[in-house]
This record gives structure tokens, C-alpha cells and sequence, in this order.
């Protein structure tokens, strides 16, 4: 396909997403019907989909409409490219543009439209993040890099590297974390490499691993992850410690792959349903990776980033609340209770913590800690909080 032919492509993919489809099955239908893409060409148009759907406020604004074809125009000037240069009309092209087309001179109406941000999540947004609420906006702009945990049970940090080399992959340490690495090349590799297979490498953001990091694990034979979905933290915690990992989900479909994915980590990893959770309470440590609005992984699901409303917000953070309430009664005395979520709003996070708080008595707020997009991780918060003895 030529670049003015992706583009075509990009545009009737994002008409059919801005229409209510979801952008993944968009794209795998769009790839079934199009056996003449070949891997460049998919990967080339996936893409510009969601680039454009990162970007969806800001491009709209500098191409004119918010259709596939004003995105995509928009995506053009915002990278400096002429978009007169790709809709040529040519070899499946788009058409030329037409005249207003080309007047339209692109203004932001206001700094949530420039920065790609929902209009009424704005002021929140803001509030939340100070004096970094650009950087952090426009961080949410870019793809994310891809990040590798090292898993410890199989092999230190440099001997990962080495494999992963000569696999054709290159990674570097990432600061957030000990145990992380950022690809530098080949990241479409990473699912098919030997060291992935084997479990010598998982594919976890930097940090989420520092999350796990920033729990006190010592002397906690017994930890609970409540949230465990399909057990990324839970696996990163088994690899740091000795003792049992127990993974809980109110989904028990989420954690249909942990033992497969425990027997390739070489992690010992119990999982609990609803009705044996209080049998086996209470535990040294549990940890809540709460449902969020995924503020903080944004550049991975742009669509999240346009669904959010305030009404699911509220939801969200209600059910923040009653699974911290839940979760509390888990704990062993003297033991500890983590919050975390990949959210970046302080309602999710520092006034969780504060409600949580005033709440209950008989609690010690031990730690918290947030990490931000513009550092080259997403976003994520943690709140370590200590039952009295
Ligand atoms: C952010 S995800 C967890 C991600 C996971 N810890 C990881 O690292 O891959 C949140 C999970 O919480 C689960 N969940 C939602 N409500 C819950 C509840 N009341 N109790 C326990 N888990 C719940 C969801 O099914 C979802 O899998």
C-alpha cells in the first residue's frame, strides 16, 4: 500500500470507530477484508488509528470536522506534513482536499481541546495535576513505549538483556523499577521471543512494577491480591518474595490465565474465589489494584480516555470505596492494606486515601506514591496503609 492508501484506510476505519464501533474489532475486520495489506501495512495503519485517536480533539480542530477524513487531515498539519502531499487522489489515495478544506486554519478553542482532553474533565484534570497538567496531557498524546518485568525466579536484569539481544530485541534498564526494562527495538518481537515464552520476561508496564516495589513485603508470608485480573501484579510479587501468593477477582473469568501463567513464571500462585476468601483470611497484606479510569493508560486505550463520563467516574470511585471497605477486613492485625490504581485523578487516589481514613480508626497511613506519563511510564498511584497490632 502506498502512505496516501493507509491514509484511505485510516480514515474509513476511524469513520466506523467514531460511529460507536470499538477500535480493535474495527481493525481486525478491516484486516480480514483487506488481504492485500501485508504486516507493514497493518501495523502502518493501526497506527495512524490510533494516534488520531489519541489526538481526536486536537486533530478534528486542525482539520475541520470530526470525521475520519478531518482526523486525519488534522493528524497531517499537527506533524508538520502538507496533507495536500498523501490525499492525492492516487493509487487508493484519498481525494484531494477541496477548497475549504484547504482554508481551514485550525484554532483550539479552548486548552482541553488542545490538549486532548474531554471539555468537562478538564478542571479535575487540572486540579490533579498542578503545575504538570500540559506535560502530562500532551505525554497522553504519544504511544507508549513498550516495558518489560524481568522476572527474578528465572534470571537477574543483565542476563535478560543478553538474551533478549540475541533475539533480536534491545532493551534498557528503566529507572522506575529494578526489575524493568524499555525496549529500544524490536518490540513486535516480544510475543514470540523465547525469553517471553518462557518466562523469563513479562510484559508489564515500569511502573506497575514499582507499585509492587513500593509494598512493604517483608515478613508477610500470606499476601492477597484482591484485584488480580489476570495476575500482573500478583506474579511480580511472587517473584520478590518467598511465601504464598493468593490472586482474588470479583471476575473469576479474569483469572482464568493465572495458573498457566504461574507455571511459566515458576510462581506459586493460589487462586480464591468469592466463597473462600474469608476461609483463608486474614493475610498478612493485601493488595487492591482497584478498578480505575485507566487515566493513567491512556495512551494505550485512547478510547477510555472519550468514554469516561462523570457519572461512571462516580461509580467508579464508589466502588473504589467498598472494595478498600471489603478489602480491610482482610487484614490480618498489624498487617497491611495497598491501594492502587492506574489513575492519575486525585479523586481516585490522595482523597481515597483521605476518606479511607476518616472512615476507619485503628489505621496508619504508612506511604504513598504517584507516577506520571510525562516520566515515561504510565500513570499509576499507591497508598500503603498499616492495621494496628
Ligand atoms: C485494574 S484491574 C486489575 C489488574 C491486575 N491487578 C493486573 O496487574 O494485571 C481491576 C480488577 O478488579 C476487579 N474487580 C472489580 N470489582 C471488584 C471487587 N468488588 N472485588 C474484587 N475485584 C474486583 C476487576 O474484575 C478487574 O479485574
Amino acid at each position: 500500500m502506498t502512505p496516501g492508501a493507509r491514509v484511505q484506510a485510516a480514515i474509513e476505519i476511524l469513520d466506523e470507530i467514531l460511529a460507536g464501533q470499538a477500535a480493535e474489532k474495527t481493525l481486525t475486520n478491516w484486516g480480514r477484508r483487506s488481504r492485500f495489506a501485508g504486516s507493514k501495512d497493518r501495523a502502518a495503519v493501526r497506527d495512524h488509528v490510533y494516534q488520531a485517536l489519541r489526538c481526536r480533539r486536537s486533530y478534528a480542530a486542525l482539520g475541520g470536522t470530526e470525521t475520519g477524513r478531518g482526523v486525519m487531515i488534522g493528524a497531517c498539519r499537527d506533524q508538520g506534513i502538507d496533507p495536500a502531499d498523501l490525499f492525492t487522489g492516487q493509487g487508493h489515495a484519498p481525494t484531494p482536499l477541496s477548497e475549504s478544506e484547504q482554508a481551514h486554519v485550525g484554532t483550539f478553542e479552548s486548552d482541553a481541546e488542545k490538549n486532548d482532553i474531554p471539555e468537562w474533565l478538564w478542571p479535575m484534570f487540572a486540579r490533579s495535576l498542578g503545575a504538570q497538567t500540559e506535560d502530562v496531557a500532551q505525554a497522553l498524546r504519544a504511544r507508549a513505549s513498550v516495558h518489560l518485568r524481568v522476572n527474578l525466579l528465572k534470571g537477574d536484569r543483565d542476563a535478560a538483556i543478553s538474551r533478549l539481544q540475541h533475539e533480536g530485541i534491545s532493551t534498557e534498564p528503566h529507572e522506575a523499577s529494578p526489575t524493568a526494562l524499555v525496549v529500544t527495538e524490536g518490540a513486535r518481537r516480544v510475543k514470540n521471543a523465547e525469553s517471553y515464552l518462557s518466562g523469563f520476561v513479562e510484559l508489564q508496564d515500569a511502573a506497575s512494577q514499582a507499585v509492587v516495589n513500593a509494598l512493604p513485603l517483608q515478613n508477610t508470608p500470606r499476601v492477597l491480591d484482591y484485584c488480580s485480573g489476570g495476575g500482573g501484579k500478583a506474579l511480580a510479587i511472587a517473584a520478590l518474595r518467598d511465601g504464598t501468593v493468593y490472586a482474588h477477582d470479583a471476575d473469576p473469568r479474569r483469572m482464568r490465565d493465572i495458573p498457566e501463567r504461574a507455571a511459566r513464571a515458576g510462581a506459586d500462585i493460589t487462586c480464591l474465589d468469592t466463597a473462600e476468601l474469608s476461609k483463608s483470611a486474614p493475610f498478612d497484606l493485601v493488595l487492591c489494584d482497584a478498578p480505575c479510569s485507566g487515566s493513567g493508560s491512556w495512551r494505550r486505550d485512547p478510547e477510555g480516555k472519550w468514554r469516561l463520563t462523570q457519572d461512571a467516574l462516580d461509580e467508579i470511585v464508589a466502588l473504589q470505596s467498598k472494595i478498600l471497605d471489603d478489602a480491610a477486613q482482610l487484614v490480618a492485625d498489624g498487617g497491611v492494606l495497598a491501594f492502587a490504581t492506574c489513575s492519575m485523578l486525585d479523586v481516585e487516589n490522595h482523597k481515597q486515601t483521605q476518606d479511607f481514613l476518616a472512615r476507619h480508626t485503628g489505621w496508619e497511613h504508612l506511604s504513598e506514591r504517584a507516577w506520571h506519563v510525562h516520566t515515561g511510564t504510565d500513570g499509576f498511584y499507591v497508598s500503603v496503609f498499616q492495621r494496628a497490632g
